[in-house]
């Protein structure tokens, strides 16, 4: 076929496509409807979570062209442009633009959808509480540098339930406007530092590192400084016109954050879940290990554990746990149960699907 013969068809289809994408609109302008008088949440993780899955199924049914993950992109900005349709979609983050919680907030909710930077994770949190966003976007813990013990201290007094986990492989760079022998300062988020730690060693052991509140905080700064370079992801590159001197810095090559989608409820079950609690444990011999018995004693695998300083009395701790399971499901409301029965505290901090895949 000759070229402009291949273009014409491609024509065809793209208005096909565009009839059944405005279709496919209507018919989620009645979802919204529906879910408006219902007092439903719009977001619907497990929903999109089914969805995504089955048209992955399909597309290998079928054979079809395109790899999984473009299918899962485009079916990202269509159910974002859905999502904006329903209602008035307002996403809080972490930021300045720019940052991994951004990219994070971005990968989960599309490009269609309003984003609202937030200075720190207390005004995330506040934001979502006070309805000026209908969820908040916060990282929870780094693959080689742990928890982010910021978004767990908030969990103590917040309203909030988690809805939706995002997964996201972080690849820093070192960036700058100035070559590489003329770099003295680094600039960068401590997290993102403790990520780089033997790079950094290898290859500027003798540089000033100067910690800030964000990897685009520190873009900003190193393209103001004559000797300075940050180490931060492409987004904050681009925004601040630097130009990528190295990429893919971080010591660990599968250096994945796994970020939480924080929002007013949690989200239905959808046989692949996670639920996060916490729990401070009665003041005696052996409470920790027997406010766990329940998960051994019904099979249930718990991913996570990190404890914290509660803040309210000295030398007590808040538990973060992370199990496999729906808190709906019935072994998950005995086993839980039974561990109040040894807490002076404890909270459901949400249900979500259990997705491990990196966005
Ligand atoms: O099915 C719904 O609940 C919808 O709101 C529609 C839809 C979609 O585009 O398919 C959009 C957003 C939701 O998060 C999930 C799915």
């Amino acid at each position: 076929m000759a070229l402009d013969d291949v273009r014409n068809r491609i024509d065809t289809i793209d208005t096909e496509l565009l009839r059944l994408l405005n279709e496919r609109a209507e018919m989620v302008h009645e979802v919204g409807e529906i879910k408006k008088a219902n007092g439903l949440e719009f977001y619907a993780p497990e929903r999109e979570e089914s969805l995504l899955t089955k048209l992955a199924e399909r597309n290998e049914q079928m054979g079809g062209k395109l790899p999984e993950q473009s299918v899962r992109a485009i079916y990202r900005e269509i159910m974002s442009a859905a999502l904006a349709l329903e209602t008035d979609f307002k996403i809080a983050y972490l930021g300045p633009a720019g940052t991994w919680t951004h990219q994070a907030a971005i990968s989960k909710f599309g490009n269609s959808v309003d984003y609202l930077p937030q200075t720190n994770f207390a005004d995330v949190f506040d934001a979502v509480a006070r309805g000026k966003a209908l969820y908040g976007v916060v990282p929870i813990e780094n693959s080689t540098e742990g928890a982010v013990s910021h978004t767990l201290d908030l969990f103590a007094d917040s309203p909030l339930k988690i809805c939706a986990q995002v997964m996201l492989t972080i690849e820093n760079n070192l960036i700058a406007n100035i070559e590489r022998d003329q770099i003295t300062k680094l600039y960068s988020h401590p997290q993102v530092f403790g990520q780089c730690r033997e790079w950094i060693h290898r290859n500027f052991p003798a540089a000033d590192l100067v910690e800030v509140s964000s990897t685009t905080r520190a873009a900003e700064l190193a393209a103001a400084d004559p000797h300075g370079a940050a180490l931060a992801g492409a987004l904050a590159a681009e925004l601040y016109g630097l130009s990528i001197v190295e990429s893919s810095i971080q010591d660990s090559t599968t250096n994945t954050t796994r970020f939480l989608v924080l929002g007013r409820k949690t989200c239905p079950a959808t046989g692949n879940d996670r639920t996060s609690i916490m729990f401070a444990v009665k003041d005696r011999p052996g409470s920790l290990y027997d406010a766990l018995k329940p998960f051994n004693e019904f099979n249930i695998n718990m991913s996570k554990i990190e404890s914290r300083p509660s803040k309210k009395r000295n030398w007590e701790y808040f538990f973060f746990v992370d199990i496999k399971g729906h808190c709906t499901d019935p072994k998950l409301v005995t086993a839980l149960e039974e561990l109040s029965e040894h807490c002076s505290f404890i909270k459901i901090l949400g249900s979500y699907p259990d997705t491990m895949r990196p966005e």
